[in-house]
């Protein structure tokens, strides 16, 4: 037995405490059948932390996301907390960890399985077999930069409504070098292609960014092909011909919107797993933290709805990223792939052939059975 990795588990709000009990199905599996040994322990972020402590994440639970091997999130937001003033939203908490934590490079992968081919809203032809990886900058751009603010407009007689609303897209050509480091060594690791996006053609920031990536590449990377592609062409390019792409790096507001787009290639929302990864700690694992693309969908929250396959796949994510189990995150990954080639669906998955759905409680348990089959 090897000596336990730590983990901080945040289910969230909404479908994150329904999604996270299967991720700890698998992660009781592992510790059963592979020999692996987890000190996990659960805290709160988002809605549910502001109604215990009146604030989205306390001090005590952002140390604790320090200290972490590894922190797995569920989803984070509601309605119920539109109206909240803006540093208090939920969302601030899961920004506050991104940003302070330093995860830079969002990895958000987007794989069709097979058996999910005609379930995608897009033809079989066009997403059978894909596999490409969104690297999302996680730390800056519009998300942070300042000046932002909502402030009167009073000396424009000319606004109706005399207010304005400012955010800035800044970003650092040292913070673009770092996310397409990451984005390049990817690439390498698989099929060598990298496509950068952004709007280079109308933003000073969009400039910088295709300059230093550039640069990256040139003096780092020349053996990886490169290509550049404005962003507003590049969301087309990815529901016309997303096989043309291996990895794309992309910048934060970019990337948040491009990865939905890309969820809909895999046939739901509810299969998109990323990793949100930054420097390496002491033991030369990256500080990470690994949640499902998929939001606290509060449409299906409570009804045993919800899909819990992109937070059991960011769990596989942890597996391979964190924990050195490169050969583990593959099992949970074909543990998934026969789950949904033997028919197994959630109610998001139900395609052309019709079915019966089974619960988020039930895909948790086929998936387990799937891993004592094939192990
Ligand atoms: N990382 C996060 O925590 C995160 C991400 C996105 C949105 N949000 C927050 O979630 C709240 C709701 O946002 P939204 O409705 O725009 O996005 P959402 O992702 O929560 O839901 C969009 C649609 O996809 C469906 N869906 C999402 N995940 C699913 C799953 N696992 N299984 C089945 N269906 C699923 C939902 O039912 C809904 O119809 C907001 O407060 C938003 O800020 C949080
Ligand atoms: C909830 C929100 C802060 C978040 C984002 O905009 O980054 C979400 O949409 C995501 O994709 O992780
Ligand atoms: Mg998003």
């Amino acid at each position: 037995m090897s000596a336990p990795y730590s983990l901080l588990i945040l289910p969230g709000d909404g479908i994150g405490p329904e999604v996270m009990a299967e991720v700890r199905k698998v992660i009781g599996w592992f510790e059963a059948n592979r020999g692996m040994a987890f000190d996990v322990s659960e805290d709160l972020v988002g809605g549910c932390a502001y109604d215990a402590h009146g604030t989205p994440l306390t001090d005590a639970t952002m140390a604790k996301a320090q200290a972490a091997d590894a922190v797995l999130l569920g989803a984070v937001g509601g309605p119920q907390y539109d109206n909240l003033d803006f540093s208090l939203k939920p969302e601030r908490g899961l920004l506050r960890l991104r940003k302070e934590m330093d995860l830079f490079a969002n990895l958000r992968p987007a794989q069709c399985f097979d058996a999910l081919a005609d379930f995608s809203s897009l033809k079989r032809e066009v997403v059978a077999g894909l596999d490409i990886l969104i690297v999302r900058e996680l730390t800056s751009g519009v998300y942070f930069g300042e000046p932002r603010g909502i402030h009167s407009d009073d000396n424009n007689p000319q606004n109706e409504g005399g207010r304005v609303g400012v955010n800035t897209q800044r970003y650092t050509s040292g913070e673009i070098r770092r996310v397409a480091r990451a984005a390049f060594e990817l690439a390498k690791k698989r099929n060598n292609r990298l496509c950068s996006m952004e709007k280079a053609n109308v933003m000073e920031s969009g400039i910088l960014w295709r300059e230093e990536v550039q640069w990256v590449h040139d003096n780092e990377y020349p053996e990886v092909e490169l290509s550049h592609m404005y962003a507003d062409n590049g969301a087309m390019q990815l529901v016309r011909r997303p096989s043309q792409f291996d990895v794309i790096v992309t910048d934060n507001l970019f990337g948040d919107i491009l990865s939905d787009a890309a969820a809909m290639l895999t046939g739901s929302l509810g299969m998109l797993p990323s990793a949100s990864l930054g420097a390496p700690m002491e033991n030369g694992s990256p500080k990470a933290l690994y949640e499902p693309v998929h939001g606290s969908a509060p449409d299906i929250a409570g009804q045993g709805k919800a899909n819990p396959i992109a937070c059991i796949l960011s769990f596989a994510m942890a597996l391979r990223y964190s924990f050195d189990r490169g050969a583990e995150a593959d099992l949970l990954e074909q543990a998934v792939e026969k789950v949904l080639a033997d028919g197994v669906r959630t109610a998001d998955l139900m395609g052309p052939d019709g079915g019966t759905p089974v619960s988020t409680a039930q895909m948790g348990d086929h998936i387990v059975k799937a891993l004592d089959t094939l192990a």
